[in-house]
């Protein structure tokens, strides 16, 4: 049975290559129940391959994924993705189904239908009217478009929110706007949240946890109070330097 010391995802040992490419080395970390963290890397140093690993969208060459204490390799797919909502990079709507249809994509593909009060539920928890659930994607902004693909990934009610850099196409304003309300939704839904994103400024302000990723493994691990204060070693503090050097040269404009 799942209990709160049990963390609620772990990856214990998990490698994975691509032909020469080292994906993920031999990454050993756990997550508690109610967390949310941040997977913080340049351009392929592992996060997607790792996020991915989790729901069996790539399977580990060694290694295991556990979900609250049980082994996922032992779990039929069906059963480990209703328990896991997943965002994907790039948006990654049907375009040739309505908002209400892509959000119940999940229930379809098993078998089975959501109400429509339930995805007027769901557009509703990501602030957008239920009147649009027959609009096509394509009628939808940017922004809106990824608090759909939210919507889809939270319709089964899932334990755990994985997140691949949901916000990556926005502009910042919206960017910011829906990283609060992701957080918001995290804390209300009371989900164990792992977000993978780029941008250090976006990870030190959304989440518990910073994990920091170079080349397949995990080189820091630490809060975010605990990199501003310098902590985590020379790749995360060159990341924590990028959005620190803007705000200080932001600070020295003068009119
Ligand atoms: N299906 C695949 N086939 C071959 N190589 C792959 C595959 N998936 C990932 N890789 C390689 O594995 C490495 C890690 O990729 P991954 O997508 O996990 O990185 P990432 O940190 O998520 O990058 P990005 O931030 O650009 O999305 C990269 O060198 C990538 O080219």
């Amino acid at each position: 049975m799942p209990d709160s010391a049990t963390p609620a995802l772990e990856w214990r040992g998990v490698s994975r290559t691509f032909g020469d490419v080292q994906a993920v080395e031999d990454v050993s970390v756990a997550v508690a129940g109610g967390s949310f963290t941040a997977l913080v890397g340049a351009s392929g140093s592992g996060k997607s391959t790792l996020l991915k690993i989790v729901n069996r969208l790539v399977e580990p060459d060694s290694g295991k994924v556990f979900v609250h204490g049980q082994d996922t390799s032992d779990m039929p797919r069906s059963v480990l993705r209703r328990r896991i909502g997943y965002v994907f990079q790039q948006i990654g709507l049907f375009p040739h189904m309505d908002a209400g249809q892509n959000i119940g994509i999940g229930a379809r593909l098993s078998g089975n239908r959501l109400p429509p009060e339930r995805i007027a539920e769901l557009l509703e928890l990501v602030e957008l009217d239920p009147q649009m659930a027959a609009r096509m994607p394509q009628e939808f902004s940017g922004g809106q478009q990824q608090r759909i693909g939210v919507a889809r990934a939270l319709a089964n009610e899932p334990e755990i929110l994985l997140m691949d850099e949901p916000f990556g196409a926005l502009d910042p304003l919206t960017r910011d706007a829906l990283g609060r309300r992701v957080r918001a939704l995290h804390e209300r839904l009371g989900l164990t949240s792992v977000m993978v994103t780029h941008d250090m400024a976006e990870a030190l302000l959304l989440a518990d946890r910073v994990l920091v990723m170079d080349a397949g493994r995990i080189e820091a691990d630490e809060t975010p109070a605990s990199l501003l204060a310098g902590r985590g070693g020379a790749i995360a503090q060159a990341m924590v330097a990028v959005p620190r050097e803007q705000a200080k040269r932001l600070s020295a404009v003068r009119e």
